[in-house]
């Protein structure tokens, strides 16, 4: 029976039980093992869902080791490259790949989607969960957005940055269902620090901002944080481009608690080592296309549908998507 404070009409119907929640990760390489790891160490029932064959069969032959601080664990998970090999229907799916591969992850992953299986996303940028939605249906869809960090190490090893990073997760509409309740139990009772949010889509935005700070200008430069902090033209070209995010966000009515972009430019780095590298540009400099469509290209999008001018963030969409084209048999490549 439920113990729920919440009213009747409220709660979403439970049918986890009193069994650990069985969560699936659709994508298992830097964030999706720290964060499957740490909750599988939690007691919860993880499966790690990833085409990295290496991967998997060290995760499952020897255990994921997890590195944090000088800290290593190693973490009984049971890894797979495919949801048709888990077999039955996940209480919770958490989607980690990059945001170009959703919508095909999550189609792929139809044979662990039941009706009370919930889909979320802890993905950077906006969109995630339009595109989810299409394939398993709104109500099914929570957001979610985290400041845990993770870096593949090699197979089966991945150096974990949970400690004092927070998670933030909410229903789209606000509401404050007794599911959501029960995944941030969850993960809080595994040392994920986890907020439940009645305002996620502000959230979300806040999350955007700090990732439109650096993601782009550090993509185009090669800069790590020591360089992209150090050059004051390229302060104010961050606070340009997030000035427009808050604008935007302000223009589609959106509650963002980040109202001085000066806030952002100093959380994107907080915690960080100046050799540290922005995941658009550890993308671009592993030859793997950037999210750069669902970060600077969301304010892009959100600006143009509300007439809120983003020369800004266009025109870093605009380079870096000439990079990653530099890199193709374009017409005239010498
Ligand atoms: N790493 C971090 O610290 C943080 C990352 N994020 C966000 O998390 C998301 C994931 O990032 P990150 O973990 O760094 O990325 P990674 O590239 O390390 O991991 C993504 C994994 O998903 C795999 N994958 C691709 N397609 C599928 C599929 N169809 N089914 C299952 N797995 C698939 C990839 O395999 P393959 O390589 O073969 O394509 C890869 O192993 C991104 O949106 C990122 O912005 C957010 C906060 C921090
Ligand atoms: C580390 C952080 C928050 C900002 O650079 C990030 O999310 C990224 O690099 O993608």
């Amino acid at each position: 029976m439920s113990t729920s404070l919440l009213p009747r009409d409220q709660r979403r119907e439970w049918r986890w039980g009193k069994r650990s929640m069985r969560i699936c990760f659709i994508g298992a390489g830097a964030l999706g093992s720290t964060i499957g790891g740490t909750l599988a160490r939690g007691g919860a029932e993880v499966w790690l869902i990833d085409p990295f064959q290496a991967h998997v069969d060290t995760i499952n032959a020897r255990g994921l080791r997890m590195r944090e601080g000088s800290a290593e664990t190693v973490v009984t998970v049971t890894a797979c490259t495919s949801a048709a090999q888990v077999g039955v229907k996940a209480d919770l799916v958490i989607v980690l790949v990059k945001s170009y591969h959703t919508s095909e992850a999550i189609r792929a992953a139809a044979q662990i989607i039941g009706p009370h299986t919930v889909v979320m996303s802890l993905q950077n940028g906006l969109g995630h969960e339009d595109i989810l939605s299409e394939e398993v249906g709104r109500d099914r869809v929570m957001a979610g957005k985290t400041y845990v960090g993770g870096v593949l190490l090699g197979p089966g090893h991945v150096r974990s940055g949970v400690i004092g990073k927070e998670t933030i997760i909410g229903e789209l509409d606000g509401r404050l269902t007794e599911r959501a309740r029960r995944i941030s139990e969850t993960f809080n009772r595994a040392g994920i620090l986890t907020l439940l949010s009645d305002n996620i889509l502000g959230t979300m935005w806040d999350k955007l901002f700090i990732n439109v700070a650096g993601g782009g200008i550090t993509a185009i430069t090669g800069l790590t944080y020591g360089g992209l902090y150090s050059l004051p033209i390229l302060e104010d070209c961050a606070l340009a481009a997030i000035s427009e995010g808050i604008a935007v966000a302000r223009a589609a009515g959106v509650k963002i608690s980040i109202t001085d972009p000066r806030r952002a430019w100093t959380m994107a780095s907080a915690g960080l080592p100046p050799e540290f590298k922005t995941s658009m540009l550890q993308s671009l400099q592993s030859g793997n296309l950037t999210e750069i469509d669902y970060i600077h290209g969301s304010v892009v999008r959100w600006g143009a549908r509300l007439n809120v001018p983003t020369p800004v963030n266009s025109t870093l969409v605009a380079l870096v998507k000439g990079i990653e084209y530099a890199r193709s048999d374009y017409p005239g490549r010498s």
